[in-house]
């Protein structure tokens, strides 16, 4: 068994959580209120502007330049498509892009954005990777799990996020980030192991409270 085998195994339960959770579910049947996807849109700008850092670091912490290479486009891909995504739905919501650059990060993303980049800073390559990628693995799965719902890539606002996160672009990634994790873990002593599964176990769980912040549209008490 492959180390994410062992995590994908392991981590059903909070997996399939954010599977079911009402904002996912609201943008495959459509249903889901669009004051919240317009806050969950400007959330997740402010969260992927820090995400794609550990992408910098990534190639920083590795010395094979096959990997350097990979980094590096994904942080190209996450800056300049990804993100353009969220510029686009933007403009469709009327916000503009300095709006976008201004906006603030949320407590969830603030703890979540730093708990990776604190990881990323201070742990190994492995520890780095563990933390970057139940982002892209849950994504790219719940695109595909949204994608088999009939006409649901037709929608008029939750089409376009649908195709981006299930487009086998997306999904290459994806499948790189967790052959890399499988690499880097191969070998290391289970002590290890048990932390990078500890570090993907709090990315996942960081996942979920990302949907439910942006569900709840949670700020800080004072906003
Ligand atoms: C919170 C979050 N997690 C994952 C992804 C996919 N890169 C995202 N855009 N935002």
């Amino acid at each position: 068994m492959t180390f994410s085998e062992r995590l994908y195994e392991r981590l059903q339960p909070i997996w399939r959580r954010n599977h079911a959770h009402p904002f996912v579910q609201g943008m495959g049947d459509g249903t889901l209120d669009l004051e919240k996807f317009r806050f969950y849109m400007i959330q997740d700008y402010v969260y992927l502007k820090d995400y794609a850092k550990l992408f910098a670091l990534g190639a920083v912490k590795s010395d094979d330049l096959a990997v350097m290479g990979k980094f590096a486009a994904l942080l190209d891909s996450t800056l300049n498509e990804e993100m353009s995504l969220h510029r686009a739905y933007a403009a469709r919501f009327g916000i503009t892009v300095e709006e976008l650059e201004q906006a603030k990060p949320s407590p969830v993303t603030l703890a979540y954005t730093h708990y990776m980049l604190h990881t990323a800073q201070n742990g190994s390559l492995a520890e780095l990777t563990a933390a970057l990628l139940p982002c892209m693995w849950s994504y790219s799965e719940i695109g595909k799990e949204l994608s088999r719902l009939p006409g649901v890539s037709e929608h008029s606002y939750y089409g376009d996020w649908i195709k981006m996160y299930s487009s086998e672009e997306f999904g290459a990634l994806a499948q790189w980030c967790i052959g890399l994790l499988d690499r880097l873990a191969e070998g290391k002593p289970e002590s290890e192991l048990i932390r990078l599964e500890e570090i993907f176990l709090n990315t996942t769980r960081y996942e979920y409270l990302f949907w439910e912040m942006a569900y709840r549209m949670e700020s800080w008490p004072d906003e």
